[in-house]
């Protein structure tokens, strides 16, 4: 079960998110104004956070929640009305009526338009690591304006050994070679999936990561293919890819969580909106004391004497005046301007 920003209520479909190395959630504002000028590997913007929209594919594979050709494409107009970057339009090599329906659409909202403004998404289709879905998904895109495909491989010892029956150079040799194959057939936009990355052994995933980024994938999958994570561990996922994968900086990366623990959104944006409390629970505000002030200072990494605690109480009073609570960020604030 996957989750999309569309149909939380469905908790059915998927959402995915990418960004580049240094960026973090931005407004919409934002986003309309750096979509222009499309790099499937880099972002201007480095705010700027891409929507992956997976609900016509992903999305399909709830139990009852299969849609018509129509169906689809009405979304998927809607979708481009939402400014969506990226649509996942479905699977071409999994039935013949997905292909009919990623060709018709790639062709109906995924083409240049008279307005030369107007907003024409990716238009992206899902294929496993072989030649014929390859061939599948570049027969339904080869005419879209961005053209993507998602070619997956499993990297988790159990999806290897049960499902694949791979050893991992088998696995790396793979999709190597078939990054390279989409290539030459004209995808120059490649997102390349790494599936059950949450459950993966991670030196494994680096290094799979790292070959297929010199084989010329552009933009890395990282999915919780089970919805088996938690926020902080795929938090430390994301940042151990980025810290430890060779040639990240050329890559966008995208997450892509499910929903099966309620997690999806939560996992995906590695901030939702929620204060952090203390260790024992607490909010710091007008009404915190010393101790609760000290305590979350040393939670996260401030070590301080009494003097310096007198006076970092009042300035914290006095800013707890004007605002409800007071997160970490004016604590760091705070720490950065001593007055003594
Ligand atoms: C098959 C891939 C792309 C996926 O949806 C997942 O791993 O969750």
């Amino acid at each position: 079960m996957a989750m999309s920003m569309l149909h939380t209520f469905t908790a059915t479909l998927s959402y995915s998110r990418e960004h580049s190395k240094t960026q973090r959630q931005k407004s919409s504002s934002v986003i309309c104004s750096s979509r222009r000028d499309y790099v499937p590997n880099y972002i201007q913007d480095p705010n700027y956070v891409r929507i992956f929209d997976t609900t016509l594919r992903d999305g399909e594979q709830s139990p009852g929640a299969t849609m018509t050709p129509k169906q689809k494409l009405n979304i998927a107009r809607k979708l481009v009305e939402l400014g969506v970057d990226i649509i996942e339009v479905g699977f071409p090599a999994s039935n013949k009526a997905d292909l009919d329906t990623v060709k018709s659409i790639a062709y109906e909202v995924g083409n240049e338009t008279k307005d030369e403004n107007a907003h024409v998404p990716v238009m992206c289709a899902l294929a496993r690591c072989t030649k014929e879905d390859i061939d599948k998904a570049w027969e339904c895109l080869k005419d879209a304006k961005f053209p993507r495909l998602h070619v997956f491989l499993a990297t988790s010892d159990i999806h290897m050994e049960y499902k694949l029956r791979m050893s991992k150079e088998e696995v790396i040799d793979k999709a190597r070679s078939m990054v390279a194959y989409a290539r030459s057939l004209g995808f120059t936009d490649i997102q390349c999936c790494a599936e059950d990355a949450g459950r993966s052994e991670k030196e494994f995933l680096y290094e799979f990561l790292g070959e297929v980024i010199k084989a010329g994938a552009t933009t890395l999958n990282i999915p919780d293919t089970v919805g088996f994570n938690l926020p902080r561990e795929f938090g430390q996922l994301i940042a151990d890819v980025r810290a430890n994968t060779p040639g990240i900086d050329d890559v966008i990366i995208s997450a892509h969580c499910h929903n099966d623990l309620g997690l999806a959104t939560a996992n995906t944006l590695e901030d939702i909106g929620l204060y952090r409390a203390n260790e024992s629970g607490l909010i710091l505000g007008k009404l915190s004391g010393r101790h609760a002030l000290k305590s979350r200072l040393s939670e996260i990494g401030y070590k301080i004497n009494k003097t310096e605690l007198d006076d970092l109480f009042w300035r914290f009073k006095s800013l707890a005046e004007t605002k409800k609570v007071i997160t970490d960020d004016d604590l760091i604030a705070l720490m950065s301007h001593p007055v003594i």
